[in-house]
């Protein structure tokens, strides 16, 4: 592999101070894909230090913010340049196929791309001061040293939404990856040096958790920690954070609904279902794994959905003919299982799959089959709870009032869909829907323009568009008196 497989910092390809490693595993066979190094929190102290020292130092703050775009436009090209060896390293490290690794690898090209090209436009702005004869401006700074988490579903993709703001608005940063999917952030971070980023701006430590992570989010020189993964750790973030009450941004999971009307197209309505949930095995924050069908198409749907499910081609990732590849990990395998027997358990209808494929072929993988339960009710686990896997629940309504309060009865917010012909009618539900992202006759798109993240205990702030570069910066208001006069009050 022609990757440096080291960690990033202060300019260096260094390994682990202590000198351990981590072997990368191929969730497809379980081979040993590469070899890394465990950072711990030394690793994660000395990147803080650097990176602490380097926005102090004032260089990078201060570089005219279309210098900086210009070095975030150019990390774009070589995003695209390098296109499918970093798909392919993303298809090595998650097993999901290669066409779903290069449509992420063009959507991070253009979320640098969209930063890049916004770096110089949000300066700031002058307000009609209320007081004569004053200048009154609002103007945005970068917030300095930032904390970056990620997770290993969709690697690169949720670097990029905070790499690129952070870079564009004059941060410095550490980025952890999963400790699980290191090798396209090592990749990128290959990329950013060649674009320019200059040594101390951009670190990358890797390691787990529990040792890089906890310390990126309890160090005391860390002024913003952005996380995207599951709900637990995010909360276990928030507590850390509050050491020297650092900005927070977190982007945690989601079970999301996907309210399907009787006057929708159905060969649409079934085909939009399926790609809501199914790509990556089911392993996407905004999943659409719940499904809120109207009783009169209710056993039509389902039985379009089941047939087509039977159909699916599991397998390598690299196969063009692969539909679905492997979950990530035997722990997760195992924790999807677990799930899956919960829906069985509390009266959930096994309507196809719901255990690991039989296939010989498949068997050095962690495969399970695409699964779809009929006949559920909000209170049961399968409904209520992010099973993170190839996991449909579908539930019945008769009127409009009851597709909403299913959809809403959740403590998540992430995102949610509607399918029906009557605009009006999804119009009053979108409405209603308390979610960050409500999709109508569509489901899981994004773009870099339009902000993402969740309503309830999905998560804190937004990333993408505006809001996600607003999320790295402070707001600092300059008043200037230009005729300053005596007040003598005292
Ligand atoms: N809202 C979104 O946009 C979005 C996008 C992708 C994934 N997700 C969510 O991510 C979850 C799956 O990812 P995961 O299993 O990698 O999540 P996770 O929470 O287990 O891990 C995410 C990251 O946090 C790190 N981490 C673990 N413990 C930590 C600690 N104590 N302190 C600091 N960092 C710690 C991990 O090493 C990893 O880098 C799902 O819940 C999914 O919905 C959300
Ligand atoms: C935000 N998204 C959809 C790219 C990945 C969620 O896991």
């Amino acid at each position: 592999m022609d990757l440096k497989l080291k960690q990033y910092i202060n300019g260096k390809w260094v390994d682990a101070n202590s000198g351990n490693t981590r072997d990368i595993i191929n969730p497809y066979n379980q081979e040993i894909i590469a070899t890394v190094p465990e950072g711990d929190e030394s690793d994660a102290k000395a990147a803080i230090a650097a990176a602490r020292e380097t926005f102090d130092q004032g260089d990078w703050a201060t570089t005219p913010a279309t210098e900086r775009g210009a070095i975030v436009t150019k990390i774009a090209e070589l995003i695209e340049r390098d296109n499918e060896e970093l798909a392919h390293l993303e298809s090595l490290d998650t097993g999901k196929t290669m066409e779903e690794s290069r449509g992420d690898m063009e959507d991070i090209a253009g979320v640098f791309r969209y930063y890049g090209e916004l770096a110089d436009k949000e300066g700031g702005e002058l307000i009609d001061s209320p007081i004569p004869n004053s200048i009154s401006k609002v103007v945005r700074e970068p917030v300095g040293v930032c904390g970056q988490i990620t997770p290993w579903n969709y690697p690169l993709l949720q670097a990029s939404w905070k790499l690129a703001p952070a870079l564009a608005t004059g941060n410095t940063l550490i980025i952890k990856p999963s400790e699980i999917t290191p090798l396209t952030h090592i990749k990128v971070f290959e990329l950013m040096e060649e674009a320019g980023v200059p040594a101390g701006v951009a670190n990358l430590v890797l390691g787990s958790g529990a040792t890089v992570g906890a310390e990126l989010s309890s160090n005391e020189d860390v002024d913003l920690i952005s996380f995207t993964g599951g709900i637990v750790t995010g909360k276990k973030i928030m507590q850390a954070a509050s050491s020297n009450v650092k900005k927070l941004a977190l982007e945690l999971g989601g079970k999301n609904p996907n309210i399907i009307f009787a006057d929708t197209d159905l060969d649409l309505a079934v085909d939009q279902a399926l790609n809501g949930v199914f790509f990556h095995a089911g392993q996407i924050c905004s999943a659409g794994t719940r499904l809120i069908v109207e009783e009169s198409i209710h056993d039509e749907f389902v039985h379009a959905l089941v047939e087509r499910v039977k159909k699916f081609k599991l397998g390598s990732g690299f196969d063009e003919d692969t539909q679905m590849g492997p979950l990530i990990s035997a722990e997760h395998l195992e924790k999807v299982e677990k799930y899956v027997q919960a829906g069985i358990e509390e009266g959930a209808t096994l309507a196809v799959g719901g255990k690991r494929p039989e296939d010989p072929e498949l068997q050095q993988g962690f495969f399970f089959l695409p699964t779809i339960f009929t006949d559920c009710t909000t209170d049961m686990t399968v409904v209520q709870e992010e099973g993170f896997g190839p996991v449909i629940t579908v539930e019945k309504f008769t009127k409009e009032e009851e597709a909403v309060k299913l959809a809403n009865d959740s403590i998540y917010g992430l995102a949610g869909g509607v399918f029906t012909n009557d605009i009006a009618k999804a119009e009053r539900c979108a409405a209603k829907m308390r979610m960050g992202t409500v999709w109508i006759n569509e489901f899981n798109l994004y773009f870099p323009h339009a902000p993402w993240g969740g309503f309830k205990q999905s998560g804190i702030g937004r990333e993408l568009g505006k809001p996600g570069i607003e999320e790295y910066t402070e707001t600092k208001h300059i008043f200037q008196n230009l005729k300053p006069e005596t007040i003598n009050w005292f």
